[in-house]
């Protein structure tokens, strides 16, 4: 996140003016409506991420802020319509972007910077993107992330106040992503305004100050990614992979968890009210904390459901992109705690609750916030 407050701009803008406008977009291409009249403020210094489905419009509104489509409405970038923005101030990784395959990457970010009055040192940029090792090979001969990050390298050898990068990050591998991520947040730390659209949800979670969710060509939501989590992201899950996902389990162990006679010392609250309902490999229940996760468990024990594995997780922006585009829930595999029967498949990942849990049928044991609870026999 970029907390810095950039300095003061020396062209006669305000700090506090936005960096990008964009009023009532509207773009069409012959019967399709690419943008519906979208609106869009990004203030100096943030990173704004831009998410929403395929043809969703997001392209399209780079396009118009960085003037390269003529749209109708208002856009206005650093103060004056994009066709007249300093080029010097502006770096753009458009999402399609096929530079010289015959130059090596040294040499494109050379002949890029030159295209500028100023340009930042080749090495240092080349640096980085995490290219300096691979640097005298052609481009044509570099694997796809090798690839992506030499394009980012292009697009801020000029050292730009404001960057649009358009999927900067597909097709790399993890580390390429990371090295990438990295990368924007040293220059939203120094000022640079980010304006980022990415299919990847936990990239611009962890990236953006602000979201904005396009859907249809127009923005349906924006705000901070805490804020969209907490009006649109729904209540912590607990995943149950069950052994045996037959028809009936979901009511079995909703009964369960609501006859309240899972432990017999009465401890059954699962923390607040829930709720059940299948998945694919099992169900879901709704609602429940880490401290309810074994109640949870002492119902599938009660209602005779063996399990193979749970996996708590609190919601995300991934969350919020389901349910404001209506698209199909689909279980993450990075949402937290992935804990399966064998004892050997524990994978924390972004969770803020870590536990191991045996198998019912097994009568395995269950380690709940440090704590052994009896998983009970199925
Ligand atoms: N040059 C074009 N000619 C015709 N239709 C276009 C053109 N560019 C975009 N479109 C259409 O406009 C709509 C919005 O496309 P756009 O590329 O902006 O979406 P997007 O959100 O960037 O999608 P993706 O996530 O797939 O990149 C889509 O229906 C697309 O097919």
């Amino acid at each position: 996140m970029n907390e810095t407050v950039p300095s003061e701009p020396t062209d006669g803008t305000n700090a506090t003016d936005p960096v990008l406008v964009a009023e009532a977009v509207r773009k069409s291409y012959g019967d399709v409506v690419a943008l519906d009249g979208a609106d869009l403020r990004v203030d100096t210094g943030e990173v704004f991420g831009l998410i929403g489905p395929n043809g969703a419009g997001k392209t399209t509104l780079v396009r118009a802020l960085t003037g390269t489509t003529e749209v109708e409405g208002g856009v206005h970038v650093l103060g004056v319509p994009p066709r007249e923005v300093d080029p010097q101030r502006v770096g753009l990784l458009p999402q399609s972007f096929d530079p010289p395959a015959r130059l090596t990457a040294r040499e494109l970010v050379d002949y890029y910077g030159g295209l500028y009055d100023s340009a930042r040192d080749t090495e240092g940029v080349l640096r980085d993107v995490g290219m300096a090792a691979d640097a005298d090979a052609w481009y044509e001969t570099l694997s796809g992330g090798q690839k992506r990050r030499t394009c980012v390298a292009t697009a801020i050898v000029n050292d730009p106040d404001l960057l649009f990068l358009d999927e900067p990050t597909t097709g790399i591998d993890p580390a390429g992503r990371r090295s990438i991520h990295r990368l924007v947040e040293r220059l939203a730390a120094d000022g640079t305004t980010v304006l980022l659209t990415s299919h990847a949800m936990d990239e611009v979670e962890r990236l953006a100050d602000r979201v904005a969710l396009l859907r249809d060509g127009d923005v349906v939501a924006s705000g901070a990614p805490d804020d969209l989590i907490a009006a649109h992201g729904g209540r912590p899950r607990l995943s149950v992979t069950l052994a045996d996902p037959a028809a009936g389990s979901v009511d079995a162990v909703a009964g369960a968890l609501e006859a309240g006679t899972t432990d017999p010392d009465g401890s059954t609250n699962v923390g607040t009210r829930v709720d059940v309902e299948p998945t694919e490999n099992g169900l879901r229940v709704l609602g429940v904390r880490p401290e309810g996760i074994g109640a949870v468990v002492d119902a599938l024990a009660d209602a005779g459901v063996a399990f193979e594995s749970l996996s708590w997780s609190e919601p995300t922006l991934e969350d919020v992109y389901l349910e404001l585009t209506g698209e199909e829930y689909s279980p993450r595999g990075d949402g937290g705690l992935v804990t399966d029967s064998s004892g050997n498949g524990t994978q924390p990942a972004d969770a803020s609750t870590v536990a191991e849990v045996g198998d019912v049928a097994d009568g395995g044991d269950v380690v709940d916030g440090g704590d052994v609870v009896d998983g009970g026999d199925a």
